[in-house]
């Protein structure tokens, strides 16, 4: 296999005396998709906080192309749960804010922007407010800013858990189109099991703290594919069955602790 993009080795982080990664390694290879499914509480979010920089590891490394991951180096973009589009911008004026953070001139950033609103099923929502767009449009919005931002990788922190059932499966196809399309790497969290299996090359189960490995499920499905496919794949029933059980074991642990 060929060198990871992202590599962490040895990540040790707490928050004060809770300590939530002892000692976890994992790589991610280029273009890989990636979901992260996991108890409440087990650091889903506190992983992506430290691969966003925003958070630094007490010990060890995390590592992008082989360079430490430096505070919001703009490598690595963010979709988060909910939108969080300014609502007195523009649709256009909100995607181009990485642009212009980055100090493109305005001119320069709806130039580059602008041809992408049709591949991102957006065209003719430029100039309106994000108050006059549907949830799954607003998330369509949101996934445009982070790959504008030129990032390798796209973190997308459950994107689409505000979203109706018919809109969710639509977002989820939309969004593997995109990811061949772009190329990119995606790192999702997600509590939808099938959304894990309909998305994934791997799926990562994380346990409850201190997390010291990431269980690992490889998704071996041809794609494209659709919900469908999932549905009808036996070898992923026996995957999802594996996930359900390591659920049970943690939602085990989970109650000892607090009783
Ligand atoms: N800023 C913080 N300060 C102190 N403790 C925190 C902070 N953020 C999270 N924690 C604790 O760290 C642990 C991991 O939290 P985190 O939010 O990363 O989990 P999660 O898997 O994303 O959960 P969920 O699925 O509910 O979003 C929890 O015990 C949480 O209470």
């Amino acid at each position: 296999m060929s060198k990871a993009l992202l590599e962490v080795n040895n990540l040790n982080f707490h928050y004060g005396k809770e300590e939530i990664f002892k000692d976890l390694s994992f790589s991610i290879q280029n273009q890989e998709f990636i979901s992260v499914v996991g108890p409440s509480g087990s650091g889903k979010t506190t992983l992506f906080r430290l691969l966003l920089g925003l958070e630094e590891p007490t010990k060890g490394d995390l590592l992008l192309r082989g360079q430490v991951i430096k505070l919001r180096d703009g490598n690595i973009g963010y979709v988060p749960q909910k939108d969080l589009l300014i609502p007195w911008r523009t649709i256009i004026d909100n995607v181009i804010l990485p642009l212009e953070l980055k100090g493109i001139h305005k001119k320069e950033a709806y130039e580059k922007a602008a041809p992408l609103f049709v591949s991102f099923g957006l065209d003719g929502t430029e100039t309106l407010f994000p108050s006059m767009l549907s949830g799954g449009m607003k998330q369509r919005v949101s996934f445009m800013r982070a790959y504008l931002t030129g990032a390798d990788i796209l973190l997308l922190d459950e994107p689409f858990s505000a979203l109706d059932a018919i809109s969710r499966l639509a977002m989820q196809e939309w969004l593997l189109e995109q990811w061949k399309l772009l190329k990119k790497t995606i790192i999702l969290i997600t509590h939808d099991l099938d959304e894990a299996l309909l998305m994934s090359d791997r799926i990562f189960v994380t346990t409850l703290p201190p997390m010291t490995k990431l269980k690992e499920v490889q998704i071996s499905l041809s794609r494209p594919r659709t919900m469908e496919d999932v549905m009808n794949d036996s070898s992923l029933l026996s995957a999802k069955r594996e996930l359900i059980q390591q659920f049970r074991k943690e939602g085990e642990i989970f109650d000892k602790r607090i009783k």
